[in-house]
């Protein structure tokens, strides 16, 4: 090929990728490492019987990935989080990474439409020590939103929010959770990348609940890309989670 015959720099960047980009992530056996050699010997034990009982479940493909809930530890452990939100807990492994993250006086409001998954995890919870930390919402997130609004006092009041629920809202969250997070804080959408959809063509095969999301996933991260209240980085961890700390 034309590229190979390029400089020895350009060669090595086109064997990675055919676009030429320099992501690690080349291949599954890579993300499997990851996961052996830093991810899992670092999982918390209860983490690690969450993981194992949610395996168990049959929607078990919505779970929060061992190696997105190590980089949510570390990034709450960073911005030293308090006060927190999580919209869609499933059986609780990004709540539970949060809630180890967090300082004993640390808070998290959890929303989800179904309490029995979050009662899966609950006893794993408990068990660790930090249910206290835990509030959790059964409903629709939106209007808990709505009337939180409404109450100034909580205005900014959030130092991290995890949105990781219905991706047709993504959009209506953002409006609403820009003025809960406080100026400095952070929103961290998931899926972002929704199995990696967003860059295949519009008529390329994909599983039915794909499509139907791919097109608020793609409008989701254009409005983020164009908002000026906040900085934004996305990230290829798991399906993808765009960070957007709020500066105005
Ligand atoms: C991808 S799962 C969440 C995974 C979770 N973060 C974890 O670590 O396992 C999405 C969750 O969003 C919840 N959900 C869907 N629509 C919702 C809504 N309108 N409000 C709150 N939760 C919702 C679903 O019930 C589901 O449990």
């Amino acid at each position: 090929m034309a590229e190979e015959k390029q400089t020895t720099t350009t060669t090595t960047v086109s064997r990675h990728s055919e676009v030429g980009h320099k992501s690690l992530l080349q291949s599954d056996a890579l993300y499997q490492y990851i996961l052996e050699t830093s991810v899992y010997p670092r999982e918390p034990e209860a983490m690690k019987e969450l993981r194992d009982i949610t395996a168990k479940h049959p929607w078990n493909l919505m779970t929060t990935s061992a190696d997105e809930g190590q980089f949510l530890a570390m990034l709450l452990k960073l911005i030293n989080a308090k006060n927190t939100m999580e919209i869609g807990v499933y059986t609780g492994y990004s709540l539970l990474a949060t809630a180890l993250a967090l300082p004993e006086d640390g808070k998290i409001l959890a929303m989800d439409i179904n309490r029995e998954n979050y009662e899966l995890g609950l006893p794993v919870i408990e068990k660790a020590g930090v249910a206290h930390k835990i509030e959790f919402r059964e409903g629709p997130a939106l209007p808990v939103l709505d009337q939180m609004l409404e109450d100034k006092a909580c205005h900014g009041s959030y130092d991290f929010i995890f949105v990781d629920a219905d991706k047709d809202n993504y959009i209506n969250y953002h409006k609403r959770l820009i003025d809960l997070v406080k100026v400095g804080g952070v929103i961290g959408y998931d899926n972002t990348l929704w199995n990696g959809s967003v860059a295949e063509p519009a008529d390329a095969p994909m599983r039915k609940y794909v499509r139907y999301y791919r097109d608020f996933v793609m409008e989701l991260n254009k409005a983020l890309a164009a908002d000026p209240r906040i900085e934004i980085c996305m990230l290829p961890v798991g399906d993808g989670i765009t960070l957007c700390r709020r500066i105005s």
